[in-house]
């Protein structure tokens, strides 16, 4: 890997205390973190003592940052590889782990025997408190057995943020909540009796699990906090820190507390605001580093591409935050800016029920094992149940898969690795399914409350951002049954219906949209949905000509005639005839009645080349030959009529042959090249010359004066503009030298001629083209044409009108 520029300079930056790195997903920040280990060692570590710390927030994130050292094989690596094992200088850590050795040491030195609470314990000690606090709070509704999950994530909050006594809790503004259960309590007002009431419940809360010998995990966290204040065992002279978006304040103290400041010491934060999917988080929510005493000004550095997707997963994954105004508003965003790595757009599917869901997931996988190790293959849900039930089905199925855990997991197991959107944070996998993108789902709307909806929302979305952004090659996206409000945030045209495939997913289209209506017997029918979607496909997608489609086309089948959805019309030697024939299904129909349909079309009309059957959900296209193949043939600029004509023009006055082109559409835009050229011939200037009539270059007729048409020629083919037009050919005479009937000759107005001109001789009033020879005081006017005589005239009966100076042959 070749680090960018900014992404060596962060590695190499001199250590001069606090710093922030943020940077767009897979844009480097945990790269750059672990290469600056090496760095600090090696060159801002000299005393003894002198150590770093990189924290990381989960258990998954810690081991895949261990395990992507021990795959790298550069020579880099390996000294890094010594560096780690020599000595304890270095120490890779998850936040928890490290909080809770200091827990251990604050038991001891307080001689307490604390246990981390359990979820029973805490509900159990919720309702107790709720019982006794309520009476002396007689009227504060929130006092409920049912809002126990919202007073327990409350009271989580309180402690998070190290709010230690009621003033600061009454003044504060209340970031980021969510209750976890459906029935919603009012809003917490500032300085009210409601945040009076749970600060006291919390005080009576954490009593009665005091008394069992519990502590819950966020006083934990305190508990360490305070140890680390106090009696800090081993201070770091480097601390990096890992989505630091992700931690609570008192974790964020906590690393301060452990921080060793002395010259030539850091402590670098590395962020990514729009991946913050923890409610609790303190910088995440656009807190300023201020809040915990640092001021970032001039000591920030920005990632801004994002290395493991490709363009299109970046580009689809990016609309849902361009959605969300909190997001683009935070101070701390970094917009991505797309590197150019190409690859396929991310593949939505809709299912109606999970077991199709199942099927379609196996079936892929099938065939991604001809590119892919099962360990490239990633599952990833919401909820741990949906991942669960994948899990079970592929187990049924016999295709090797495991749950990655948390404490072990086993990144090269040949097995296809099932995780949950808050676990694969950090991660990265070359193929990733995104499955169960269900309305309920995400956002899971059991966290919703009343007033803090759309806090709700932005957290749920930028774990779907985070899901998405997980994929280096492969995204697929799949809902059962409605699909989530995300699924609408992200541009149709940056999602595929199937992988190899320009279609877009089905979106259905307005009735004042529809096209060829004239064509249409009932515009309310259920299948029309599906057409017209294909009818926008096949023109914007596949560059198909509206006026080459034709609805309801007619195949005779033996004695009956059926009609054909869609038939796509080509030009084959300038001549129409169908090229695709398209059966569409109301949606969700299935496409196997349709297809045999669709092959006894095709068996019918002998043009036709491919078929497409489609009820929205599924696609199949086929060729003449009946085979399956995975894309829609895209218009081909042979499948037009021909919009340019070119004729070679002989120009008289130097003896060459051009090809001559125009636009039919429009003449003025010519193209010429000297003939069996490929270069264009440059021109001073054009001019407009007038197609003055015909000439018979047999039977002469008469030139008359009516300019409708006209050719654009360069200037430097005439003489002079004023005396040059030009006149259609209607006879043969002329054959010889290439000037055919119907062609164009350029002729200059004058009254005399040379022997061997072709001139345009005026005889009995009537004009005629011929090659002028003077014989003492008789003209000869000859045809290039054997079955032609010449024809002898006095010299007084001929008036020359004017000279040939070039012709179209
Ligand atoms: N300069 C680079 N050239 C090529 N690949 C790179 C470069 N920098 C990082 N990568 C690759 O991009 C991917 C993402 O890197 P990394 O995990 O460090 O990003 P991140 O910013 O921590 O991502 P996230 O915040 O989304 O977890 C990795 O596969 C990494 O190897």
């Amino acid at each position: 890997m070749k680090l960018n520029m900014e992404q060596k300079r962060i590695i190499e930056l001199e250590p001069s205390g606090h710093m922030l790195v943020k940077g767009v997903a897979g844009s480097g920040k945990t790269t750059v973190s672990v290469k600056r280990i090496p760095h600090l060692l090696r060159h801002y570590c000299s005393e003894p003592g002198d150590n770093v710390l990189l924290v990381t927030f989960n258990k998954t994130l810690l081991n895949y940052i261990k395990y992507q050292y021990n795959k790298v094989e550069d020579e880099g690596q390996m000294e890094f590889e010594s560096l780690m094992n020599k000595d304890k200088e270095i120490e890779i850590s998850t936040i928890d782990s490290l909080m809770f050795k200091y827990f251990i040491q604050y038991k001891k030195r307080n001689k307490a025997n604390y246990k981390i609470s359990d979820k029973y314990s805490e509900f159990q000690a919720i309702g107790q408190a709720i019982e006794s606090v309520s009476k002396d709070y007689e009227g504060i509704k929130i006092l409920s057995p049912k809002n126990s999950s919202f007073l327990i994530d409350e009271i989580n909050w309180i402690k998070s943020c190290n709010i230690v006594d009621l003033d600061t809790y009454q003044n504060i503004d209340r970031i980021g909540r969510m209750n976890g259960v459906g029935n919603t309590p009012q809003k917490l007002l500032k300085n009210s009796d409601t945040r009076a009431a749970i600060f006291e419940l919390m005080n009576c809360y954490d009593k009665i699990l005091l008394h069992k010998g519990f502590v819950d995990f966020k006083t934990m966290n305190i508990m360490a906090y305070e140890q680390a204040q106090l009696y800090p065992q081993k201070k770091f002279k480097h601390i990096i820190i890992d989505e630091s978006q992700d931690l609570t304040r008192v974790q964020l103290e906590f690393l301060k507390a452990i921080y060793s400041e002395k010259k030539y010491s850091s402590i670098m934060f590395v962020a990514d605001n729009t991946q913050s999917i923890y409610s609790h988080s303190w910088l995440g929510k656009g807190r300023p580093f201020t809040t915990i005493g640092f001021d970032m000004s001039g000591k920030s550095r920005i990632l801004t591409k994002n290395y493991r997707t490709t363009t299109q997963i970046s580009s689809a994954a990016y609309n849902l935050i361009e959605q969300d105004d909190a997001i683009k508003n935070n101070v701390d965003f970094v917009k991505p800016s797309l590197i150019d790595r190409q690859g396929s757009p991310p593949i939505y599917k809709y299912f109606k029920d999970q077991q199709n869901q199942l099927s379609f997931i196996l079936s892929e996988i099938e065939e991604l094992r001809n590119d892919y190790n099962l360990s490239d293959i990633c599952i990833v849900a919401r909820e741990i149940r949906l991942i669960e039930n994948i899990e079970s089905g592929l187990n049924s199925s016999n295709v090797p898969c495991e749950i990655l855990n948390q404490n072990e997991p086993d990144f090269d197991s040949d097995k296809i690795k099932l995780v949950t959107m808050h676990s694969i944070k950090g991660l990265e996998f070359k193929v990733i399914f995104l499955v169960n993108l269900d309305e309920n789902i995400i956002p899971n709307t059991k966290l919703y409350n009343s007033d803090d909806t759309s806090q709700i929302d932005s957290e749920e979305r930028k774990l779907l951002y985070v899901g998405m952004t997980r994929a280096n090659e492969l995204l697929y996206m799949s809902t059962v049954g409605k699909p989530s409000k995300f699924i609408k945030e992200i541009d149709n045209a940056d999602l595929r219906i199937k992988r190899d495939c320009s279609l877009r997913p089905f979106q259905s289209i307005a009735i004042p949209d529809y096209k060829l209506t004239n064509q249409i017997y009932d515009l309310n029918s259920k299948e029309e949905l599906i057409r017209q979607w294909i009818i926008r496909e096949l023109i914007e997608v596949y560059g198909y000509p509206l006026d080459l489609l034709i609805l309801e086309y007619p195949v005779q089948n033996f004695s009956s005639t059926g009609y054909v959805d869609i038939a796509v019309n080509i030009f084959f030697n300038n001549e129409l005839r169908p090229y695709l024939f398209v059966e569409t299904k109301k949606f969700g129909y299935g496409i196997e009645s349709g297809l045999e349909q669709l092959k006894s079309y095709m068996e019918a009309n002998k043009d036709v080349r491919y078929g497409i059957i489609t009820d929205g959900l599924e696609i199949l296209i086929i060729n003449r030959n009946q085979e399956v193949i995975q894309d829609i043939p895209k218009c081909q600029p042979n499948f037009l009529p021909e919009k340019k004509e070119t004729k070679v023009y002989f120009n008289l006055k130097n003896n060459r042959n051009y090809s001559y082109s125009f636009e039919k559409e429009d003449n003025e835009s010519i193209d010429i090249c000297e003939l069996d050229s490929e270069l264009s011939i440059e021109y001073s200037d054009s001019i407009k010359i007038p197609i003055a009539g015909d000439v018979a270059a047999g039977a002469p007729i008469l030139v008359n004066n009516e300019y409708h048409q006209f050719f654009t020629i360069p200037k430097e083919w005439i003489i002079s503009p004023n005396d040059t037009f030009a006149l259609r050919v209607t006879g043969d005479s002329m054959s010889g030298i290439g000037i055919e009937k119907g062609s164009h000759v350029i002729v200059h107005r004058q009254n005399t001629a040379s022997n061997g001109d072709i001139v345009i001789a005026i005889i009995e009033q009537e004009a005629t083209m011929k090659k002028f020879m003077l014989m003492g005081d008789t003209v000869l006017l000859i045809s290039e044409n054997p079955n032609y005589e010449p024809i002898q005239m006095k010299i007084e009966d001929v008036m020359i009108n004017g000279k040939v100076i070039g012709y179209f042959k």
